[in-house]
């Protein structure tokens, strides 16, 4: 039975393809969860949307199925003293702050369309100027190329800028806002780990930068739209409370994007340590301390979290495709429906048989920026079998992980001795192996690999004073963990590394001359609906350019 005094802190994990809720005890032990996965909506090549309404009902329904399993198991809901959040980051919401509805799917980190776009950002004076500011290089990747695409090409947000109404928000500001009731509390914030992906915020400062927003409104002036408010990762009043279903009235006292919960989650307070997380794509960040690092090798500068007046700051080399490259050999080339399947045909080879498949299906990102890269399979032969296909997938994030280590070494001038990795691809032991094979340092898994919800609950925690400080996480999530030792020849792991090199630079400018036709051709489409639009009634227009349908629901 329950003891009375028990506590707990619950955590929402809005990831980009399943939501969940996790109950932690005070040691850190998941004692409740429940997951939903939602639609992936890909309208044209490249493009990733979500529905907003469908990820916050998604949410809400894994707060109701993991709270019934708590209580089931006789805990009294009382006991959880605070709720943290963690989402996938850089996704874009926009929304009528009047009425609190999106007015657009929301535009995923992954989604492509905004290439051309970024292309014209970064041809623009000043456009050099920005990473050393922001930590991040322009490209398709972070919030601030597609909430000008939603100006550019969508009637209803242009009419609520027009009417200042227009609120923007990464996924965690949505969400805020959405629990606590909308328009009417109007709960409008997002924290340092979240805004930073925007572009928009200065990472020394953590306040919107006026250099940066001058540099975008070039076209829309970006000072109408409103911004969440900045406020720490841990705070036991700025995230407000729950409006509504069985934990109403509870409140949200700590936010951090997801990848870096995740660093959180596996205790790197230190300055030197670093997370790899094996998700829908993969992230690796390395604490770098009270300063910023802002990288000369391709990787991003970010804020790991702020729980006091000093934010803490991390090297990222972000990867875009891991998981998705298994769900896709699942779904989209019908090899398997279980994703360890999937390493399980990997296992069925011994090796590669020279195949390197760059799964390059949103451009490629760090430490390479390819935007105009799409997934290209090279060295394909009569011995090539599906096995084959499903190795060289896994294997494509161990070589993005070395390339990134590299950077990382060059930038910070450190040499890891160990990584430890986390999220669902990490529970591929060939892929792990293969990890330590090709960067030759051990690969550390935890038992316990929810590590990212984890991070949000020790946020909402110390806001509440569930833990009070680090020494108080000694014990959490140590034991049973994996250690995977490099085996491999170094001449082997050598020769691999330089194939996959090679083939990256076989992709890039696979689309560059098409896809500014292209660009060109949506211009000049937007236009002509721009005008259309003058001359035409509201109800008319509305018609025409209502939002895309879904057309594909399966899951990424
Ligand atoms: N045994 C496995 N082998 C390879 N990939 C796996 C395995 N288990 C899960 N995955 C992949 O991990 C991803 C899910 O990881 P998760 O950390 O939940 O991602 P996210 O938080 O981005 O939604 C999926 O893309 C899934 O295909
Ligand atoms: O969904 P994940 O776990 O791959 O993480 C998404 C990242 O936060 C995008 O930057």
């Amino acid at each position: 039975m329950a003891s009375s005094d028990e506590v707990f802190v619950g955590s929402i994990d809005q990831g980009t393809t399943s939501s969940r809720f996790l109950i932690f005890d005070k040691a850190g032990e998941p004692v409740a969860v429940h997951q939903e996965e939602f639609s992936q909506i890909y309208p044209n090549p490249g493009w990733h949307e979500h529905d907003p309404e469908e990820i916050v009902k998604s949410v809400e329904n894994c707060i109701e199925g993991a709270l019934k399993i708590f209580e089931k198991d006789g805990h009294s809901k009382d006991s959880i003293k605070a709720i943290g959040i963690t989402d996938q980051r850089e996704t874009t919401v926009v929304w009528d702050r009047t009425t609190g509805e999106a007015l657009y799917n929301a535009i995923v980190w992954t989604d492509t369309r905004t290439a051309a776009l970024a292309r014209e950002l970064k041809s623009r004076p000043g456009s050099d100027k920005l990473q050393d500011i922001c930590g991040l290089p322009i490209s398709t990747y972070p919030s601030v190329t597609k909430l000008l695409w939603l100006l550019r090409n969508q009637e209803k947000v242009r009419k609520a800028y027009e009417a200042g109404n227009l609120a923007f928000g990464t996924i965690d500001a949505w969400l805020i806002y959405k629990l606590n009731g909308g328009p009417d509390k109007n709960v409008f914030v997002s924290d340092p780990t979240n805004a930073s992906r925007t572009m928009f915020m200065d990472i020394r400062t953590l306040k919107y930068s006026d250099e940066v927003l001058d540099f975008f409104s070039y076209e829309f002036d970006l000072r109408k739209v409103a911004l969440p408010e900045i406020v720490r990762s841990s705070d036991p009043k700025a995230f407000g409370q729950i409006a509504s279903g069985s934990l109403k009235g509870f409140p949200i006292t700590g936010c951090l994007g997801d990848q870096s919960a995740a660093l959180v989650g596996q205790k790197g307070f230190e300055p030197g340590s670093a997370k790899n997380t094996y998700g829908t794509g993969c992230f690796l960040l390395y604490n770098v301390g009270e300063k910023p690092v802002i990288s000369t090798h391709g990787l991003l500068a970010t804020v790991a979290y702020q729980f006091d007046e000093k934010p803490v700051y991390a090297l990222e080399g972000s990867i875009a495709v891991a998981g998705s490259g298994v769900k896709f050999l699942m779904h989209n080339l019908g090899f398997s429906h279980a994703s360890h399947k999937i390493s399980e045909l990997a296992e069925t080879v011994p090796d590669n048989g020279g195949l390197v498949f760059v799964t390059a299906f949103s451009g490629l990102f760090a430490p390479y920026w390819i935007d105009d890269a799409h997934g290209t399979m090279f060295g394909i032969t009569h011995h090539t079998e599906r096995g084959h296909i499903a190795r060289a997938t896994l294997e494509a994030v161990c070589f993005q992980t070395k390339a990134i280590l590299d950077a990382m070494e060059k930038d910070s001038g450190h040499k890891l001795a160990e990584l430890k990795v986390d999220g669902g691809m990490s529970n591929s032991a060939l892929c792990m192996q293969t990890q330590a094979d090709l960067v030759s340092i051990p690969i550390i898994r935890p038992k316990m690999r929810e590590t990212t919800a984890l991070g949000a609950a020790i946020a909402a925690g110390f806001a509440v004073g569930v833990w009070k400080d680090f020494d108080e996480l000694k014990e959490v999530n140590t034991k049973g963990q994996t250690v995977f030792e490099p085996k491999m020849k170094a001449k082997e792991s050598k020769r691999m590394l330089k194939r996959w090199e090679r083939a990256v630079d076989m992709c890039r400018g696979w689309l560059a001359e098409e896809e500014a036709e292209e660009a060109e051709e949506a211009e000049e489409d937007a236009e002509e609906g721009r005008s259309k639009e003058a001359a035409e009634t509201k109800g008319e227009v509305e018609k025409e350019m209502a939002p895309v349908e879904k057309v594909d629901s399966k899951l990424a």
